[in-house]
């Protein structure tokens, strides 16, 4: 196999790079999960779809594996062999879903990937267990890897990971204030350390496996965040407007569980009649099916749909901008490109 096999999608698109990011991380990541013991190996191999919750073989999503797919295209828009970076994109993706793991159970969540949630089939503290295994298996993966650049992957994931704990602790405590005490400057940093901190370093570290300068290293982060930021405002949005059928969860999930989202605290500080009338239906401590729907027309007509469909191209164009101080020639980050224009289009 060449580089060109694993890390390029020129012409085909990001669903095709996607497929090959898969084909090659995911038995890296698959041998590393199953040498997890008992139990917590059990929820491992559920939450990644390889094994029904009874042991036997399932074939369920495993996830879109963006963040391995940024680590390789990094490391080949930079130059280097995205074959040497397996390694450690199988880390990110260990580390992403540890966060989704214990996500889940902050939040409570029935549904992930189209199937109950690992802490609905086997309990908190199982499912508790397994995603910190899960981060450890990330940082093992690091710490066994011989290429040069790891140890200093290994310590750019470990504050990554910090700062994705800072923006989780940030959300939850948004939950517990008055709808019009967030601000959207506040929102925004939040989703930035959540989501946009991971896609980062994900592209950070592709660089820094390419042998890549600090300032091309730092650019490579600021294109990951900006792009993770578009990220998750098209996820917001995709929490209140998604088809069922395609997220594998309810419709207008977030609103129904008060989430301050970001088109949310848009229309609640838009100062408009819409933006009141959703405040008035967010301190209701329960929305029925008929709140949920009055609570999205409500954040649509006070502009937080608008607002995040805008903030999220505008993202999308400065994260271009720092792609380019990274990679002048930006024909070399076709890859790169077409992720980051697959998060702002993607519907699950
Ligand atoms: C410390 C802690 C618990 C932090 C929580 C961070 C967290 C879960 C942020 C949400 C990020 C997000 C949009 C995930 C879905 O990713 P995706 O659509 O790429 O998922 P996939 O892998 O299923 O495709």
């Amino acid at each position: 196999m060449t580089s060109t096999d694993i890390a390029t999608a020129e012409g085909r698109g990001a669903v095709v790079l996607l497929d090959r990011t898969r084909s090659v991380v995911t038995p890296q990541l698959r041998s590393t999960v199953e040498t997890l013991p008992g139990s917590i190996r059990r929820v491992a191999m559920y939450h990644f779809g390889w094994e029904q919750p009874d042991g036997t073989p399932a074939t369920g999503q495993a996830g879109k594996a963006i963040r391995p797919a940024l680590v390789l295209a990094a490391a080949r828009a930079l130059g280097g062999d995205p074959h040497t970076a397996v390694r450690a994109a199988a880390a990110v993706e260990l580390a992403h879903n540890f966060t989704l793991l214990h996500d889940d159970i902050v939040d409570e969540d029935p549904t992930r990937r189209s199937r109950p949630t690992a802490w609905a089939v086997f309990g908190v503290p199982d499912a508790l267990m397994a995603g910190d295994a899960m981060l450890a298996l990330a940082l093992r993966l690091l710490a066994e890897d011989r290429h040069p650049a790891a140890a200093t992957a290994s310590a750019r994931l470990a504050a990554c990971v910090i700062e994705l704990c800072a923006g989780q602790q940030a959300d939850c405590a948004f939950e517990g204030r008055e709808p019009h005490e967030v601000t959207l400057d506040e929102c925004l940093g939040m989703a930035t350390a959540k989501t946009g901190a991971l896609l980062g370093c994900a592209c950070a570290m592709g660089a820094l496996y390419a042998g890549a300068d600090p300032e091309q290293v730092a650019a490579m982060d600021a294109f990951g965040r900006e792009a993770g930021l578009a990220f998750q405002l098209i996820d917001d949005l995709i929490g209140i407007w998604g088809d069922p059928e395609c997220t594998g969860k309810p419709a207008g999930a977030d609103l129904a569980a008060h989430k301050k989202s970001l088109p949310v605290v848009a229309a609640l500080a838009s100062g408009t009649a819409a933006g009141a009338e959703l405040a008035e239906l967010y301190r209701r401590p329960a929305l029925d099916a008929a709140d949920v729907r009055r609570a999205a027309d409500a954040v649509e007509r006070a502009g937080g749909r608008d607002w995040a469909q805008t903030e999220a191209a505008d993202r999308m164009a400065r994260a271009v901008q720092q792609l380019s101080l990274a990679v002048p020639d930006l024909t070399a980050a076709g890859d790169l490109l077409a992720l980051a224009e697959f998060v702002t289009r993607r519907t699950r």
